[in-house]
């Protein structure tokens, strides 16, 4: 009896939740709304320190607040959402903690797929991008299991970032580029007196290439560096840094976030109009 009615009790809530957060959407939904909002979701192990916990059950409530913000993205018909989840500067962390963040991560690759997970609420798509290569077999394998199962998804997007760094990115790109235009010119490249690249040809050969650039950046603890996430993307993107850490993320940092893009939105639009 004691459980049915704090069940019952729960559902109130998450009822009510919803119906405010839907309340919210629609307020906002009268200025525009971001397409692509990025995450850094940064504070996971202080997080872990700060409630007594061991580090990696700082990442695990991580995730947890990530399905939750997701949620809420989708909720609000952000289309693409972009994460950074494991960095190539990463590697060079403990042995014994990068392979536990790896086995947390291959677990909750596995977890997108199930039938009631986010992924299939929403019907996104997800994407893996980094160089790959430098994941371990079983890392990469379920990742790439988790592409082709929502290839055909195309109400939504995720983009994952592992084994990711812009600068790397960007490095890939104009050996892409380059490979390119050497298959296209032959011997004739070296003689052209036209520029053999232009942005969008090192554009088309991004990882990144799969979304729109981010309206919004934002880094969870305080912290106001991009460190080497989507630089070549974030030209025009609102950085928003909340104090809280990765774990503490709510729904109120995101209406926060929003609103200041609008905000700047329209003081660009100003601006322009001045022109
Ligand atoms: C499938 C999927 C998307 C899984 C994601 C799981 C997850 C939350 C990974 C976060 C990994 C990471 C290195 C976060 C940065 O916090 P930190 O460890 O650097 O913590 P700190 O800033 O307190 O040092």
């Amino acid at each position: 009896m004691g459980k049915q009615s704090s069940n019952l009790a729960t559902q109130l809530i998450e009822g009510l939740c919803s119906f405010l957060r839907r309340c919210i959407c629609a307020i906002l939904s009268a200025g525009s709304l971001p397409r692509h909002v990025a995450f850094i979701m940064d504070g996971n192990r202080r997080y872990a320190k700060k409630q007594g916990l061991l580090e990696g059950d700082g990442h695990r409530v991580g995730f947890t607040a990530l399905m939750n913000m997701l949620k809420y993205c989708y909720e609000m018909n952000v289309k693409y959402v972009t994460v950074y989840a494991f960095s190539i500067e990463n590697f060079k962390r403990r042995p014994d903690e990068v392979q536990s963040t790896m086995q947390l991560i291959q677990e909750k690759i596995e977890s997108l797929l199930e039938k009631e997970s986010i992924v299939n609420q929403y019907g996104v798509r997800v994407h893996f991008i980094g160089n790959l290569k430098l994941l371990s077999k079983p890392v990469r394998l379920a990742a790439e299991r988790a592409m082709n199962a929502t290839a055909h998804n195309s109400r939504a997007m995720l983009a994952i970032c592992i084994a990711y760094t812009s600068t790397d990115e960007i490095t890939n790109s104009v050996e892409e580029t380059c490979k390119e235009k050497m298959n296209e010119l032959g011997g004739n490249a070296a003689d052209s007196k036209e520029p053999l690249i232009d942005v969008a040809d090192v554009e088309k050969h991004m990882y990144m290439a799969v979304a729109p650039d981010p309206d919004i950046i934002i880094r969870s603890s305080g912290e106001t560096r991009l460190s080497n996430f989507l630089l070549w993307q974030s030209a025009s993107s609102l950085l928003y840094t909340p104090r809280a850490l990765w774990p503490e993320i709510r729904f109120y940092h995101l209406v926060r976030a929003i609103l200041d893009f609008q905000r700047n939105l329209a003081s660009l639009e100003t601006k322009l109009k001045q022109c």
